[in-house]
C-alpha cells in the first residue's frame, strides 16, 4: 500500500484511501489539506534575519496539529506566513499549498477568497482583532453579507444563530454588545464565532488560550473540541500550554529556533519525549518538578553552529557542535537529534 511509504512530516495523497495518522492508538484517515514544505522565512533589515528554515508539516482533514516552543521560535510566523500575512520585508521560499493549490504564489486578490473562507485566522490578541466600533452582531453578520453576498437581515439572524450554536444563552443580547463591555474570555469566543462562521476547513488559532481564567480555557477548549468534530475542522493550534495541546492535539511539532526538532502524536511526545528540548520542556511543567532547561534560546541572528540546541543540551557530542542535524523519521515520529541514526 503506498500509504506506508509516505513521509510523517509530509503525508502526501498518494492513494485513493487518503492518508492515515496516528491519534493516539487510533487511526485518523483523511486527504491532506495543507502541506507546507521547506518553508524558510526571512526578514530584511539592517541585517538578514532568518527566522524558519526548513519547516516542513502538513494538516490532514480534520486534524488538530500544534505548533509549540519558547517565546519568539517562530510559531506565529508560520501561521502569518499560511495567511500570506508577513510583511513586506519579509523574504518567504518553499512551498505552501492548501488543498494542492500553493498559496505563496497568489495574489492578494485570489488570496482574499480563500481567507475568512477557507482557512480563518484566531489572532494571538482577541482584543485587538475585534473592532471596537461595531458592534457584535455586525462583526459576525459582515463576513457573511462581503463572502456569501447574504442580505443584511439574513446575515444578521445566521450570526445570531452561529452565537448560540457557540453556547451563548442570552445570544440575542450578545449581538448588540460591544467588545469593550466584553471580559477577554467572551471576545475569544466572540472572535471564535467569526473566525468559523464561513465553516473554514482549518482554523489556526494562535494562542487562543493566553491570558484566560481557567474556566474561559476549559470553555475554549469544549468550543475547538466541537469545532472539531461538529463542522470536522481541521486546526493548527499554536499554544505554550502544552496541557492544553496535549487535550487537543492529534499531533505536535515541537519548535526550536527557528525550526522543527520533533513531531509525534501526543502521547508518544509525552510518555517518551525522543529530543533533549522536548525533554527538557516537559521538565520545565509544574506536575514534572518545574526544572528549568539552562541557558536561553539562541537570537535568530546569531545561531550557533552545529545543532541549534547544542550549548543548552546534556547530551551533547563533538558532532552536535559542528554539525546540523537534519530532522530523521523513526516509525510515526520525527526528531532532529544525533542520538537517532
Ligand atoms: N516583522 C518582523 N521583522 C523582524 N523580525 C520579526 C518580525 N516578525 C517576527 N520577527 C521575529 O521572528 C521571530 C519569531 O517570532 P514569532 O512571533 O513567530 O515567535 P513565536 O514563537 O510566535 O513567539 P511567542 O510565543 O512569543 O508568540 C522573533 O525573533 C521575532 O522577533
Ligand atoms: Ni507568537
Amino acid at each position: 500500500m503506498k500509504a506506508h511509504s509516505r513521509s510523517i512530516l509530509l503525508e502526501r495523497n498518494t492513494s485513493l484511501e487518503g492518508n492515515t495518522v496516528l491519534e493516539g492508538n487510533t487511526v485518523l484517515e483523511g486527504n491532506t489539506l495543507l502541506e507546507i514544505r521547506d518553508l524558510k522565512v526571512s526578514f530584511q533589515g539592517i541585517e538578514t534575519v532568518n527566522v524558519l528554515s526548513g519547516i516542513s508539516f502538513s494538516i490532514k482533514e480534520n486534524e488538530t496539529l500544534a505548533l509549540v516552543g519558547e517565546t519568539g521560535c517562530g510559531k506565529s510566523v508560520v501561521a502569518h506566513a499560511v495567511m500570506n500575512l508577513l510583511p513586506p520585508e519579509s523574504r518567504v521560499e518553499g512551498s505552501i499549498e492548501f488543498r494542492g493549490k500553493s498559496l505563496l504564489g497568489m495574489n492578494e486578490k485570489e488570496m482574499a477568497k480563500i481567507r475568512g473562507k477557507e482557512i480563518a485566522i484566531i489572532f494571538q490578541n482577541p482584543s485587538l482583532a475585534l473592532n471596537p466600533v461595531y458592534s457584535i452582531g455586525h462583526q459576525l453578520a459582515e463576513p457573511l453579507c462581503v463572502h456569501q453576498k447574504e442580505k443584511k437581515k439574513k446575515a444578521l439572524s445566521r450570526a445570531a444563530l452561529a452565537l448560540k450554536r457557540m453556547g451563548f444563552a442570552n445570544f440575542s443580547e450578545c449581538m448588540n454588545y460591544y467588545p469593550s463591555w466584553c471580559s477577554g474570555g467572551m471576545n475569544q469566543r466572540f472572535l471564535i464565532t467569526a473566525s468559523t462562521i464561513l465553516n473554514p476547513a482549518l482554523l489556526i488559532a494562535d494562542e487562543p488560550s493566553k491570558g484566560l481564567d481557567k474556566k474561559c480555557i476549559a470553555e475554549l477548549e469544549a468550543e475547538l473540541r466541537n469545532l472539531k468534530i461538529e463542522r470536522k475542522s481541521a486546526l493548527l493550534l499554536i499554544s505554550h500550554d502544552l496541557g492544553f495541546v496535549q487535550r487537543l492535539a492529534d499531533r505536535i511539532a515541537v519548535m526550536y529556533a527557528g525550526e522543527i526538532v520533533e513531531l509525534a502524536d501526543p502521547s508518544s511526545l509525552f510518555e517518551n519525549p525522543l529530543h533533549p528540548y522536548t525533554r527538557g520542556l516537559l521538565n520545565s511543567l509544574p506536575d514534572k518538578g518545574f526544572i528549568p532547561i539552562p541557558g536561553f534560546s539562541p537570537p535568530l541572528n546569531s545561531l550557533p553552529s552545529g545543532c541549534r540546541f547544542h550549548p543548552r543540551c546534556p547530551l551533547r557530542e563533538k558532532r552536535c557542535i559542528q554539525i546540523h542535524p537534519e530532522i530523521k523519521e523513526i516509525g510515526q515520529r520525527a526528531v532532529r537529534c544525533f542520538l537517532y541514526p
